[in-house]
């Protein structure tokens, strides 16, 4: 069969070279003996520790490079380590801890360093990076109350939010604001309010959600705008089925992710492409009743997609409730549409908890397989990993081509507590790492701590 070949955004040159790259690294690989095939599948775990605990001990005892990002460092080396099952040493936790300290405004929010105006990007940043570190001193150090005052100034009249005071409204600053109060069991009606309409006008002819009215559909954006569509509820309003046919096209024959139409494929797609065809596998339900589906039909479509056990969960349900209800989708309650607030109550501190347990009533949408090929061939570096072959390795696609790496390992376990089997990881078993809460991007055990760490009253006290 004759391969189409794009022209748009990307040049032919640009494919062809990265076809050319990719194609090689393949040949190479297939040239392979089986043991020396199974060492370049290996994830090189210890060189990768190595380089980001390099990357967070460059920041120095005072973390004092100059730098607007360097919450984002700090967010993208500790995740990082997460995945892979380590963590940093007392030293530079409490280096850590200090400096994200220093990086909170006394108005609520964080900065990009300490002295620098709070932006909602390094917040989610600065909020993810200590909860992954964990721990009562590290949890503690946020505090909640101005920083729910900060995410309320930065609510714009449209329903979004903006970056930070006088910056941009986007879907981005949406999610981020969004993750930040979800997971810190601060989100409330006055935050939630109008933000779905504005993401609903993000989005795009294609089906998949542009930062701004008027733009192009972008992975990055997609996943905000899907994630957050469920932290508030409201994922019921977006048109799932455009949206999955947009991504799945989203997958080139190389096996990674490009961001948009006619680009070129990279790493750190695997996470927020990737990221979208995972979350959607536990949205199965709403997806089939905007498709007009019956429940016959919808037990038909799903029957043998996963094991038995599975199947004869769903066929326990109440005959003729084609509802996103919570015992269809685990515990995950999902507003269908037409139901009000007063009809169908949810708490919103729930909603990412009861995301995480519910079950994934469908198998893959997308070739988890070719994917876990491109970031281990393709992306992984001696140490470190990087967008594509040709490109060199940085922290930011370490954190989300393992984050990709992870939500490909996890996404063919119908239950969120079973382990995947060996058949669903590519190369040694040793290569699994730690599953991600997919809404935040946060390891699933340091998201069970935060959850229960701030649902508890004597830490909430501070926010009533
Ligand atoms: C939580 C958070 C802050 C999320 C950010 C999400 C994200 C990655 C947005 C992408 C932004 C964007 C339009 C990149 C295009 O860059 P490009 O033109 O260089 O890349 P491309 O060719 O791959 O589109
Ligand atoms: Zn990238």
């Amino acid at each position: 069969m004759e391969r189409r070949r794009t022209t748009g955004t990307k040049s032919e040159e640009e494919q062809w070279m990265v076809e050319d790259r990719v194609g090689y690294l393949y040949a190479f690989f297939s040239s392979l003996p089986p043991n020396a095939q199974s060492a370049l599948l290996e994830i090189r775990r210890d060189n990768h520790l190595q380089y980001l605990t390099h990357g967070l001990r460059q920041l120095g005892p005072s973390f004092s490079v100059l730098d607007a990002n360097r919450p984002w460092i700090c967010y993208w080396i500790l995740h990082s380590i997460a995945l892979l099952g380590d963590s940093v040493d007392a030293e530079l936790e409490n280096n850590t801890i200090e400096f994200l300290r220093r990086c909170q405004d006394p108005d609520g929010g964080y900065g990009g360093g300490p002295g620098q105006m709070p932006h909602l990007a390094t917040t989610y940043a600065a909020v993810n990076s200590l909860i992954t570190l964990g721990g009562h001193r590290s949890l503690s150090s946020i505090n909640r109350l101005k920083l729910r005052t900060f995410l309320l100034r930065m609510k714009d009249a449209s329903g979004g939010f903006r970056m930070h005071d006088g910056g941009e409204v986007d879907v981005r600053a949406c999610y981020t604001a969004i993750s930040a109060a979800s997971v810190l069991n601060i989100l409330d009606n006055d935050l939630v309010q109008n933000v779905g309409d504005y993401i609903l006008s993000c989005r795009t002819y294609e089906g998949g959600i542009a930062g701004e009215p008027g733009s192009e559909a972008h992975g990055g954006y997609t996943f905000c705008g899907l994630a957050a569509m469920i932290l508030i509820n409201e994922v019921h309003r977006l048109d799932l089925p455009a949206l999955i046919d947009w991504v799945v096209f989203r997958q080139g024959v190389e096996g990674g992710f490009q961001g948009r139409t006619n680009k070129l494929v990279d790493g750190c797609y695997s996470f927020w492409q990737g990221g979208v065809a995972a979350i959607v596998q536990r949205l199965q339900m709403v997806v089939c009743e905007q498709l007009g589906l019956s429940k016959a039909s919808y037990l038909e479509c799903t029957s043998g997609s996963f094991h038995d056990s599975e199947t004869s969960d769903i066929s326990n349900e109440e005959e003729g409730n084609t509802g996103i209800s919570s015992p269809v989708t685990g515990t995950c309650q999902i507003r269908k549409e037409g139901q009000d607030d007063a009809s169908y109550p949810v708490t919103l501190a729930n909603i990412g908890f009861d995301f995480i347990n519910s079950k994934r009533p469908m198998r893959p949408i997308f070739s988890s397989m070719h994917l876990q090929q491109y970031l281990l061939i393709c992306s992984q570096e001696e140490a470190g990993f990087r967008d594509k072959p040709g490109k060199s390795r940085d922290h930011y696609h370490t954190c989300y081509c393992l984050s990709g790496l992870s939500i490909c390992q996890y996404c063919s376990t119908a239950d969120a507590d079973s382990p995947p089997l060996p058949r669903d990881v590519m190369g040694p078993y040793s290569n699994l790492l730690e599953q991600v809460h997919p809404l935040y991007n946060i390891v699933l055990d340091r998201y069970h701590e935060a959850h229960e760490f701030f649902s508890e009253s004597e830490n909430t006290s501070q926010c009533s």
